[in-house]
């Protein structure tokens, strides 16, 4: 069995890769103070992989964390994967290829493999990324922008007169309250801005392309969107998925 792990800036997905099959999945919130520990008491629970194989945008600090869980637990080194000018049926857009996030790699990889006919693919986690895929397994680019609960914790950093704590609420426009005029600022904003990054890229894709969805904020962004998406929620770990089967 192989472990497949997504360490995003949020949350820290994983799940078992045993017989070209995903099962045992499992997420930590990364926010949380103690999220190393919930981590161990997770994984202590799961049987020692072979491997753990995993792709990581997060701190260097995180990454460390996360290699002394599987070192103590399994005495398992993790492999990170990185993205390179191509691989796995995929052709980098980036003229310095290892500059692209190794997440985004991955969920191109997975979708290489699930669309065949190409694919336009937005991952909706702690950034909202947009990417493009050509038949031919072309990387065509992307967009990048801060999803909801990082634009309101970015604006009470970086004013003096904000201060937001807790969780993402919903809320209408116009808002009476500092709180609901950012809450409902972030949720209009980011999904008019999403809407936009969306009508930018997809018309560079193939118009026979899938239009794959995944990541936390999936299932409130997708309605937003124009169009009929697919949701791929471990889009990553199906990238990952192949780099195992194929290394
Ligand atoms: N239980 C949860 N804990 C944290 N975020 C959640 C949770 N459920 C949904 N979300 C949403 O998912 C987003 C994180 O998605 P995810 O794809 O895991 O991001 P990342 O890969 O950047 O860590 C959050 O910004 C939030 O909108
Ligand atoms: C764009 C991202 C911040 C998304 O991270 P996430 O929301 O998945 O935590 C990450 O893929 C990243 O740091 N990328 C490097 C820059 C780039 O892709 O060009
Ligand atoms: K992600």
């Amino acid at each position: 069995m192989t472990l497949l792990v997504d360490a995003g800036n949020t949350r820290l997905k994983w799940a078992r890769l045993s017989g070209g099959r995903l099962t045992g999945h499992g997420a930590a919130d990364c926010l949380e103070a103690a999220w190393a520990q919930g981590l161990e008491a997770a994984w202590s629970r799961i049987p020692p992989p072979a491997r753990v194989l995993g792709v990581c945008v997060a701190s260097q600090a995180r990454r460390g964390a996360v290699e002394a869980v599987a070192r103590r637990l399994w005495r398992r080194t993790v492999e990170w994967i990185e993205p390179a000018g191509q691989g796995w049926g995929v052709i980098n857009a980036y003229a310095e290829p290892a500059l692209l996030g190794a997440d985004r790699w991955a969920a191109l990889i997975g979708a290489r493999r699930c669309a065949p006919q190409g694919a336009c693919i937005v991952d909706a986690g702690t950034a909202i990324t947009v990417d493009g895929l050509d038949a031919e397994g072309r990387h065509l680019g992307g967009a990048i922008f801060p999803g909801r609960e990082l634009l309101v914790r970015t604006l009470s950093q970086g004013t003096g007169r904000i201060e937001m704590g807790g969780a993402f609420q919903a809320a209408e426009l116009p808002g009476r309250s500092t709180e609901a005029a950012v809450y409902g600022g972030a949720r209009y904003g980011v999904a008019a801005a999403a809407r936009a990054l969306v009508e930018q890229v997809c018309p560079a894709c193939p118009p026979a392309g899938a239009r794959l969805a995944t990541g936390g904020g999936a299932d409130w962004l997708l309605p937003e969107l124009p169009g009929a998406w697919q949701r791929r929620p471990a889009l990553v770990l199906e990238g990952l998925a192949a780099v195992a089967e194929a290394s």
